[in-house]
């Protein structure tokens, strides 16, 4: 039996509703480069990865012309959810000789302060794992419940992390787990949870947060610069 190989497929065909930046954050410019060019940078330096596929809305011709140095690993087959591009992006790998065993390291495009070490990190954590896992932050906060913006309830948060990616699964258990998915998806973990299965938590970096929100974007650009 061959090693198992690991792959990123990194959902890219969102619309960028909540960041206000005028069109598709993942070209958004931070730093002097479209957002995803800092996703990709850090997954490239990556070793262990055999493959870095981005999956992009069809139609989007933006990748090809201002990253036109990562255009062979791009797969035009994003879907209206999240779990759509993800799912769609698994059966590209497959196209292109992925196999069940191999591992799937999921990444949002809107992840773009990710570092190889943290992603190294949860690569240790999970390749002998029966189930796989994802990079996560325990809640630091205390945990409020709104009504009508204003503080109606303050939940347990003990035991609660908020999730971030990449998560890490076996492409034959992610592909069968979002195949099977029922309800609002917003992760890979969820799916597989649904299966029944325990995905690890990973301590990840309260830095690789997700570009939501336009204020998100004056301080992602701030640690961009900041970096060596
Ligand atoms: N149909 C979708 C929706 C999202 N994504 C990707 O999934 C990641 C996380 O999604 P999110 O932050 O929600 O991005 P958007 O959908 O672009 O933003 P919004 O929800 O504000 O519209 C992003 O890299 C986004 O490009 C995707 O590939 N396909
Ligand atoms: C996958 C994710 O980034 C983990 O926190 C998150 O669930 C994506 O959510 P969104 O609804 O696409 O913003």
């Amino acid at each position: 039996m061959p090693e198992p190989r690991l792959y990123a497929l990194v959902p890219c065909a969102g619309v960028g509703t909540r960041a206000g930046q005028g069109g598709p954050k993942q070209y958004a410019r931070l730093a002097g480069r479209p957002l995803v060019a800092h996703t990709l940078e850090a997954l490239h330096r990556i070793p262990e990865l055999a493959g870095v596929l981005v999956v992009l809305a069809p139609g989007d011709d933006r990748f090809a012309a201002e990253l036109p140095q990562y255009a062979g690993w791009v797969a035009h087959v994003g879907g209206d959810t999240r779990a759509a591009s993800v799912a769609a992006g698994l059966e590209e790998l497959v196209r292109r000789g992925a196999r069940a065993e191999d591992w799937v390291l999921v990444h949002d495009a809107a992840r773009c302060l990710v570092q190889p070490e943290w992603v190294q990190t949860l690569i240790a954590a999970c390749r002998d794992d029966e189930v796989g896992g994802l990079l996560a932050l325990p809640l630091a906060d205390t945990l409020k419940e709104d009504v009508a913006g204003r503080s109606a309830v303050t939940l347990e948060r003990r035991g609660k992390w908020q999730a971030q990616t990449p998560q890490m699964f076996r492409l034959g258990l992610l592909r069968r787990a979002l195949t099977q998915a029922r309800g609002e998806v917003t992760d890979e973990a969820s799916a597989v949870e649904q299966l029944g299965l325990r995905p690890r938590l990973v301590p990840g970096s309260l830095e690789n947060f997700k570009l939501t929100y336009p204020q998100d974007f004056e301080l992602a650009e701030r640690l961009l610069r900041s970096r060596p």
